[in-house]
């Protein structure tokens, strides 16, 4: 199998780029294939952008800043060429979302309940929504949890490594919640999920 290229982020945004590892759970998480239509809410750097479209069909990119959707722009070429059809949309979401997303992710935060409800409403059915604050990670997952849609909720924190003296010490990142579900796939049964949880727990028959 060709080896994927390394993802290239020669033009800087504020915010972001989203860091490899934490970028490679994520596409993983998204099970992106080239039927797929990707659509990216807040696409800044374009580093998820770039990768999904190495994986997906096509591509649709929102931001709501018109500089950093430029950005993205400029990442995008110079990791041409990319396999899908990649739209890129300045916009704040859920404006701007179409209807047929197969997979959606939201890198950027704001709105997000009405984004996953634009989600439950057009049927997507992989989510995965990216947050470093644990107060916005906190609302989020109850609103996944609300809408019936969470499957896992995986919180990452990595480490790297430089020398020390002849050794290794660590830098670490910032860890980051990365919460996934989905529209129609049986996962999150709500109530009935959480009362056969608190029942096993209480020890109920
Ligand atoms: C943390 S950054 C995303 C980083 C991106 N994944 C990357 O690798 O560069 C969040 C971005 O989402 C954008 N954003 C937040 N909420 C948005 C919304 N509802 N619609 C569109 N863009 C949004 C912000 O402007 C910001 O650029």
């Amino acid at each position: 199998m060709p080896r994927t290229p390394a993802t290239r982020l020669p033009h800087d945004a504020k915010a972001g780029p989203t860091k490899p590892e934490i970028r490679a759970v994520t596409v993983s998480k998204l099970g992106l294939t080239p039927e797929d239509h990707f659509v990216e809410v807040g696409s800044c750097t374009g580093a998820v952008t770039i990768e999904a479209a190495r994986r997906a069909g096509r591509v649709t990119a929102l931001e709501r800043k018109p500089d950093r959707l430029a950005v993205t722009r400029k990442n995008l070429a110079a990791n041409a060429p990319l396999d899908a059809d990649v739209e890129l949309v300045e916009a704040e979401a859920p404006a701007g979302l179409p209807d047929d997303a197969d997979a959606l992710f939201l890198g950027g935060s704001r709105n997000f309940e009405a984004v996953l409800d634009r989600a439950v409403e057009t049927g997507v059915e992989r989510v995965v929504m990216n947050v470093s604050r644990l107060e916005v990670a906190g609302r989020a997952v109850e609103a996944f949890r609300d809408r019936g849609i969470l499957d896992e909720v995986v919180q990452f924190q990595a480490s790297h490594g430089y020398e020390l003296a002849g050794a290794t010490s660590f830098d670490s990142d910032n860890p980051v919640y990365v919460i996934t579900g989905g529209v129609g796939d049986g996962s999150g049964d709500g109530e009935d999920e959480a009362e056969s949880a608190v029942s096993a727990e209480r020890g109920d028959a």
